[in-house]
C-alpha cells in the first residue's frame, strides 16, 4: 500500500470557496464511478455557524475538521475504495494532515481569479458561505508548489471539459475493475 507508483485511491479537489469543488467533485466522481464525499460534511456544527455569521475559520478550527477527513481517506484507501472529496485544503501544512504522508492521494487544484469567483458566488443561492470571505480565502490559499504533484485546472471552462482535463492528467482507472 502507500506506494508512490500505484494509482490514486482519493481524489482531493481544492480550492478556495466558490471556486466549484462540490461542482467538479461530484461529476468526477460520477465519471469515474468513484464515491463522492463533501469535505464540509466533516465540519463541526461550530465551523459552520461560524462561517455562517462571516467570521473566517482559524488554523485551531479547521484542524479537527481536516483530521476527520484524513480519517475517511485512510477508510477508503485502506479498503481499496475510492473518492472523490471536496475539500478547501487551503494552507500547504492542511494538505500535510490530509495526506498522512501517502503517496496515493493527489490533490485537484481548481484555479481561477477572485473575479470569476465573486461573479459565481454572487449568482449562488442557498448556500451558508457568505460571499463576503472570498478576500479571506484568497489571502489564505496557498497553491500547491510543484513539488506537491498537482493536478492543476483552470475553472474558466464547461464542467466537462474540466472533469476531462482532470482525467487526462490524472493515472486513474475511468471504469470500476
Ligand atoms: N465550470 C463552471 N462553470 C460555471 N459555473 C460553475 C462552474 N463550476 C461551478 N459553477 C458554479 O459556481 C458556483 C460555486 O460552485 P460550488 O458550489 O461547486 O463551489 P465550492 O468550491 O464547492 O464552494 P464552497 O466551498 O463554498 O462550498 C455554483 O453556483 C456552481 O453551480
Ligand atoms: O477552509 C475553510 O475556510 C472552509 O472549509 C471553507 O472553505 C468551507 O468549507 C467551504 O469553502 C464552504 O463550503
Amino acid at each position: 500500500m502507500n506506494r508512490p507508483d500505484k494509482s490514486p485511491c482519493a481524489l482531493i479537489v481544492m480550492g478556495v470557496s466558490g471556486s466549484g469543488k462540490s461542482t467538479i467533485a461530484t461529476a468526477l466522481a460520477e465519471r469515474l464511478s468513484w464515491a463522492f464525499e463533501d469535505g464540509d460534511r466533516f465540519h463541526p456544527a461550530s465551523n459552520v455557524a461560524k462561517m455562517r455569521a462571516g467570521h473566517p475559520l482559524t488554523d485551531e478550527d479547521r484542524w479537527p475538521w481536516l483530521e476527520a477527513i484524513a480519517d475517511e481517506i485512510g477508510r477508503v484507501c485502506e479498503a481499496s475504495g475510492h473518492v472523490v472529496i471536496a475539500c478547501s485544503a487551503l494552507k500547504r501544512v492542511y494538505r500535510d494532515v490530509l495526506l498522512r504522508g501517502r503517496h496515493d492521494v493527489r490533490f485537484v487544484f481548481l484555479d481561477g481569479s477572485q473575479t470569476l469567483i465573486a461573479d459565481r458566488l454572487a449568482r449562488r443561492k442557498g448556500h451558508f458561505m457568505p460571499p463576503g470571505l472570498l478576500d479571506s480565502q484568497f489571502r489564505t490559499l496557498e497553491p500547491p508548489q510543484a513539488d506537491e504533484r498537482p493536478i492543476t485546472v483552470s475553472i474558466d471552462a464547461p464542467v466537462e471539459t474540466i472533469v476531462n482535463n482532470i482525467v487526462a492528467q490524472a493515472q486513474v482507472r475511468t471504469q470500476s475493475p
